[in-house]
């Protein structure tokens, strides 16, 4: 199969970022080598890569949790931490506080009143845990809980919605309901989401394009063009799939 080139921004899209020569260092190794990147507004962006080439490295400069030794990021209108949000594997909830307040807390820097719970146990319907807005972060499954990070990642309306490895703890099969969630409540809000993932199949069932780094570059940069709704082992995904793979393991021939 042709693996093809994602046609650069075109003149005059809105870019949710963009990257220009970032490199960044860490303990003594060049982690990003003069990365230039861009990802239009609404993209359903997939990093992929062997485990240590710096996808979580990229994911917190994007974010602003780390900055780059050099090169710049623009994050064009996403400005505040409430414009993007990023979930990791583990749902990181509050033991202490109910679901529903769990939710709401993601509204960081406004008022947390009753319009907040209304908006919060409206998300947890989206996730699918209606009714479960008093319970204890202690009385889900892994699955539920991070559909409550979910929620609570989404409270804010982000521009951006960064991801890592966010599906990556749990068990097959919700993993699959997990990740037609979030591709329905993608769809239907329209955010710009950046998935980190280990999971080849998940990145060719989420995103529009796939980015492999590797050794700080990126070695590849795909356009997924399968229409959506996507089904694993479904012959097309399963060679898009296959031809990533073969790309990954293509040194250890
Ligand atoms: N704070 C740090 N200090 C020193 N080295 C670091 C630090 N953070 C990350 N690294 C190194 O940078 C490299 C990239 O790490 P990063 O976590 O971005 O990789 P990754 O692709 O997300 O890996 P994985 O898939 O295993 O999560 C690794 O070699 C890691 O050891």
């Amino acid at each position: 199969m042709k693996l093809e080139t994602f046609p650069a921004v075109a003149a005059g899209a809105s870019a949710a970022f963009s990257l220009r020569g970032v490199t960044r260092r860490l303990g003594g190794k060049t982690v990003l080598d003069r990365l230039d990147l861009d990802v239009p507004a609404g993209q359903f962006l997939a990093i992929v890569g062997k485990s240590g080439c710096g996808k979580s490295t990229l994911l917190r400069l994007l974010t602003g949790l780390d900055a780059p030794d050099e090169g710049r990021i623009d994050r064009g209108s996403a400005r505040g931490p409430s414009d993007i949000r990023i979930m990791f594997q583990e749902a990181r909830l509050l033991p202490w506080a109910r679901v529903v307040e769990n939710v709401a807390v993601g509204l960081t820097g406004l008022a947390r009143g009753a319009a907040a719970h209304q908006r919060a146990v409206a998300l947890l319907d989206e996730v699918g845990l209606s009714g479960r807005g008093g319970d204890w972060p202690s009385a889900l499954s892994g699955g539920q809980r991070q559909r409550v990070a979910l929620a609570r990642a989404l409270i804010g309306k982000p521009k951006i919605l960064a991801l890592d490895e966010p599906l990556g703890a749990l068990d097959a099969l919700t993993r699959i309901e997990m990740q037609r969630l979030l591709h329905r409540i993608w769809h239907r809000q329209g955010f710009t989401a950046v998935l980190v993932t280990h999971d080849v199949s998940e990145a060719v069932m989420l995103a529009d394009r796939i980015v492999m780094l590797d050794q700080g570059r990126i070695a590849m940069d795909i356009d997924v063009t399968l229409p959506r709704p996507r089904h694993h082992g479904a012959p097309e995904a399963a060679r898009l799939e296959e031809a990533i793979l073969s790309r990954f393991f293509e040194e250890d021939r």
